[in-house]
């Protein structure tokens, strides 16, 4: 049997639904979430955005196909034109300016999960990239459908945090998340059961990153 995207979820199915069901998820979908650890995230966010885009630019660098160099700038294009200008408006919504943003310290949790993200396209070929790469871009889409389904979730204006789940839930958010996942079920069915070890161990690494970050949010580390 050919190997898909769900064969990396199913491999890391504990990490993975740590990640997407994580009590910042839950709070921000119930709308319980202190607006503290929100901005916290919100502010860390942006700088975390602005080092995912230079590894999306890496996988054009990386990118030896036509196909493959779209699918790195429609990645790019999705985190820069849709993600961070909703983000910076979102951020004024919620008080904080651009020139906050700018100059704003990295967390270490920020710093390990995207420089590691860099650090393993660095070294490695396109696909180890793309597997580093998809906790973010298909997670982030699970997790707004998954919040949308959840009884539990207010929606509109009982939630402060409405729009972000707009967001996530968007027909852009989730045609890019798409996008990803069929780009990568086609490069993991030509790979070999070694080879599968070695991206299953990267993405329950970025995945574990996932976690950390929404941790950071929850304790206001940095
Ligand atoms: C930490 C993190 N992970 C994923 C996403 C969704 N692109 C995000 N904005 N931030």
């Amino acid at each position: 049997m050919p190997y898909q995207f769900d064969d990396l979820k199913e491999r890391c199915r504990d990490e993975w639904q740590a990640y997407i069901q994580h009590r910042f998820v839950t709070q921000l979908g119930d709308g319980s979430l202190a607006s503290e650890s929100f901005q916290h995230y919100l502010k860390q966010d942006y700088l975390f955005l602005i080092q995912f885009a230079r590894a999306f630019a890496l996988a054009a660098y990386k990118s030896p196909t036509l196909a493959d160099l779209r699918q790195a700038k429609d990645g790019l294009q999705a985190i820069v034109d849709v993600e961070l200008g909703l983000h910076i408006d979102y951020c004024k919504a919620w008080g904080i300016s651009e020139q906050e943003l700018a100059e704003l310290p990295e967390a270490r949790a920020t710093l390990a999960y995207t420089r590691y993200v860099l650090d393993t396209g660095n070294r490695g070929d396109l696909l180890d990239l793309h597997v580093a790469l998809s906790p973010c871009m298909v997670g982030y889409g699970e997790i707004a459908n998954w919040l949308n389904d959840r009884p539990e979730t207010a929606r509109g204006d009982r939630n402060p945090y409405d729009a972000w789940i707009s967001m996530y839930e968007s027909d852009e958010f989730q045609d890019a998340m798409k996008a990803e996942i069929r780009w990568l079920d086609k490069r993991l069915a030509e790979i070999s059961p070694a080879r599968f070890e070695q991206l299953a161990r990267i993405f329950s690494d970025a995945t574990r990153l996932e976690i950390d970050f929404w941790e950071m949010g929850l304790t206001l580390s940095n």
